[in-house]
């Protein structure tokens, strides 16, 4: 909660002018009331000089009240613009600065939700009511204050009943502060529910399973609507036990006073006032409770928040690589995702500068999690990862992954253009996107669009075949001068020949690091590869070039065989 401070206190001058303009207006109303005892008094006590200057004052205070009205309604909105957009961006850069595996930990749908669900309850329940909790306290000290002066014994009652009525449903606060969290969690499931449901439309379609994925999403929403219904009906009872308290502090008052103007002690007009500043102590009375639940709440939301936007990383990343200079080692490396169960065992491998690499072996056998390892996506392994020395874990993220980037099975498209989905928004000509374009194998497809690589993709590239995301996708590494590329099975989507060219053109790049995790055993290709690699139940087995693997007739030897055999 601690942090949120930062933001409420973030545009201090708009704060601290909304504490003005809300006490002004509370004033204001308190002078309203003193104004309606003043102009019984006079009317009744018929003091004829008085008339106009009382109609007079009414004029001017009317005036007042809505001037103070606007100013405080246009400071308000504008404190609360500013924060709320200072709140969001911020998180969303926390989000952005994230480590790639720190944020595969969590759905992104919950990142979703904070930035609008829970942020939204900050804004209703915190950044509002704080205000409304300073304006309540301001009108019941001036109010407090004068009918103390007027009579004790009104005060005393009040304070008797008053506290009653705070303490008893602040008990069933500490209930209510824990179902606006389970609420806010629930919010949370459903985003994350429905992101999901939405991006797997197309497999819903097509195994016709939009029953099933119906009563999931009824699951969800029936849950979110109970805990809301919880909160709802815990909020009554602490209504009632406020309300109940809040009609005798008020009854009280009004009798006390009655009483006094019986005996003569004050003016019909100085009851009016009595019953008028009465609702200014009853009404905090009646709402604080509820108030400060709702702020209390608040602090389970921003505590979720700190520990969303938690960067593990700023504290270990102490290495500076400005450009790779000459090897990657991976000594003794072991790594599970599950105990008992070993993914890769005692790996040791070094990848040199400039030189190019095939990884292959049975599907399973742990190819693509060396990868991710190497792409700093897990951290709890044994042994060492190092590029040009340093441990990978302490490499600025920033650049690690300018000299490294990876291509997957799925490239994710912006809906833009072609041009601006390779070049990610920097500035390169037109000419240094087409250069590059023909250099990863999207000549053809440029030729053939209208508007050439000003065409759009669609969302998420839904205009693109798969190979044609996956060449844009090296067109933007390329582009990007990456000096060490890696393609998890990257070339799967496109027709042999295309690969095949597309392969070529990457192992003909002199200054470029080439990783390639592949299950086409072309020999043409492989032959091209400094080292293939062999794996084989998380293990290397064989590594060498292509015909001295092929010697040894081990592994490596069946593996080919077998591959071109079902060729
Ligand atoms: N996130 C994960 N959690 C638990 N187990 C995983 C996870 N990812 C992969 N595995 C398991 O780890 C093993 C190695 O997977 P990996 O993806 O590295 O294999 P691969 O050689 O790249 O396979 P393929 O060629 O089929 O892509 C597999 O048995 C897989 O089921």
């Amino acid at each position: 909660m601690k942090k949120l401070w930062k933001y409420i206190f973030k545009y201090k001058l708009l704060f601290f002018a909304r504490i003005m303009t809300i006490s002004l207006a509370a004033l204001s109303v308190i002078g309203f009331d003193f104004m309606m005892g003043f102009i019984v008094d006079i009317f009744s006590n018929g003091e004829k000089e008085k008339f106009i200057p009382i109609i007079l004052t009414s004029i001017a205070l009317i005036v007042i009240l809505f001037i103070t009205e606007y100013i405080d309604g246009y400071v308000m909105s504008s404190y609360i613009k500013n924060t709320v957009n200072y709140l969001r961006t911020d998180i969303f850069t926390k989000v952005l600065n994230k480590d790639i595996k720190d944020f595969a930990l969590d759905n992104s749908g919950k990142y979703i939700s904070i930035l609008y669900n829970d942020i939204k309850i900050i804004e209703d329940s915190l950044l509002n009511n704080i205000f409304l909790v300073i304006s309540s306290f301001i009108s019941f000290i001036i109010s407090l204050v004068f009918l103390f002066s007027i009579s004790p014994a009104i005060v005393l009652f009040i304070t008797v009943f008053g506290t009653l009525g705070f303490v008893i449903p602040n008990a069933l606060s500490k209930k209510l502060v824990i179902e606006r969290g389970n609420y806010s969690n629930n919010l949370e499931e459903i985003t994350s529910v429905t992101k999901d449901l939405f991006s797997g439309f197309e497999v819903i379609k097509g195994f016709n399973i939009g029953e099933k994925v119906n009563t999931i999403f009824k699951k969800s929403s029936n849950t979110v609507e109970t805990s809301k219904k919880k909160c709802s009906i815990l909020e009554s009872i602490i209504k009632g036990f406020s309300l109940s308290f809040s009609v005798t502090i008020y009854l009280g008052v009004l009798i006390l006073g009655g009483y006094l103007m019986y005996k003569g002690e004050i003016s019909v007009g100085t009851a009016i006032i009595i019953i008028q500043l009465s609702t200014h102590i009853v009404s905090p009375v009646k709402t604080s409770i509820s108030l400060i639940n709702q702020i209390k709440s608040v602090s389970l939301i921003a505590d979720k928040i700190d520990e969303l936007i938690y960067d593990s990383c700023e504290d270990i990343e102490k290495y500076q690589l400005p450009k790779f200079e000459s090897k990657i080692e991976f000594k003794n490396l072991s790594f599970s995702y599950t105990p008992n169960r070993k993914t890769l065992s005692n790996i040791n491998l070094t990848f040199e500068k400039n030189k190019k690499y095939a990884i292959v072996g049975e599907s399973g056998c742990g190819k693509s999690t060396l990868i991710k390892l190497l792409m700093r996506y897990y951290k709890e392994y044994d042994g060492e990862i190092l590029i040009d020395n340093k441990d990978l874990q302490e490499i600025i993220t920033h650049d690690l992954y300018k000299n490294m980037s990876m291509i997957q099975q799925n490239v994710f498209m912006f809906d833009e253009s072609i041009k601006e989905n390779v070049k990610l928004f920097a500035n390169y000509s037109d000419e240094e996107v087409l250069n590059i374009c023909e250099r990863s194998g999207l000549s053809n497809l440029i030729k053939s669009l209208p508007d050439g690589i000003n065409s759009l993709v669609g969302e998420n590239g839904n205009k693109l075949s798969g190979g044609e995301k996956q060449r844009i996708a090296i067109a933007r590494s390329l582009i990007n001068n990456t000096k060490i590329l890696i393609l998890d099975e990257s070339t799967s989507a496109l027709d042999n020949e295309t690969a095949y060219n597309l392969e070529n053109s990457l192992l003909n790049i002199d200054d470029l690091t080439l990783v390639v995790i592949t299950h086409k055993l072309i020999k043409n290709i492989l032959i091209r590869y400094d080292e293939i690699i062999v794996m084989k139940d998380g293990m290397i087995i064989e590594k060498g070039s292509f015909d001295e693997l092929i010697k040894l007739k081990k592994y490596f030897y069946s593996l080919y065989y077998l591959k071109n055999e079902e060729i």
